[in-house]
């Protein structure tokens, strides 16, 4: 069982190496950092969704971006679309599951804000309603996907497709990114900035 133990972690960092190397994602990766930056300067935030991990990913971003991240700093606006059952349990039951996040986004988007979708496939269709609703409210659409990218990655302004057919690998190398989403934020809004 050891042995399928590193084979998972192998698994995992190669999954890191290639992105590592991809110079074209690190650039996409870099455009994301620069434009959630002016985020705070502009009094707009992020708005994240995700379904079951890619849920957990979202709200892990905003908590590190509202609370805290690497030190402490005045907080960060940011919002998950997945945390309000109310919410979730009223929209999904009147108007469909497919709603439950372009409804909330309809509601609490601002023009000016940017909208993070996390999906491994790339073809959740809560996902793609709230990006049609995002882009009626001119909110900039990311799609944090992997596999083939899906219909996400075509809808979005910005796709960053992890290069990986498994769902865990991808969902590790999601939560990488938005830890480095982040770190940027934070240190370029409050700290020293980064290289
Ligand atoms: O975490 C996992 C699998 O690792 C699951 O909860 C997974 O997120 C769910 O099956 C999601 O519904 C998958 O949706 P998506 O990534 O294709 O958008
Ligand atoms: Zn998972």
């Amino acid at each position: 069982m050891k042995n399928y133990i590193k084979e998972q972690i192998k698994l995992s960092y190669e999954t890191k190496q290639t992105i590592y190397k991809d110079e074209e994602l690190l650039e996409k990766i870099v455009d994301v950092a620069q434009k959630c930056v002016e985020l705070y300067r502009t009094d707009k935030k992020t708005i994240l969704a995700g379904n079951g991990g890619s849920a957990a990913d979202a709200q892990h971003i905003a908590a590190e971006l509202v609370g805290r991240y690497g030190f402490d700093r005045p907080s960060i606006p940011s919002l998950a679309l997945t945390t309000d059952t109310s919410n979730l349990t009223a929209i999904g039951n009147d108007y469909g599951y497919d709603k439950v996040f372009s409804r909330q986004l309809e509601g609490m988007g601002q023009e000016g804000d940017i909208f993070i979708g996390i999906s491994t496939s790339g073809n959740s269709k809560n996902i793609l309603n709230a990006f049609d609703s995002a882009k009626k409210k001119n909110i900039l659409t990311v799609a944090l996907v992997g596999k083939d990218g899906g219909e996400m990655a075509k809808k979005a302004d910005i796709a960053l497709v992890i290069p990986s057919d498994s769902t865990p690998r991808i969902q590790e190398s999601h939560i990488l990114i938005g830890h480095i989403l982040c770190d940027i934020i934070e240190k370029e809004t409050f700290g020293d900035g980064v290289n």
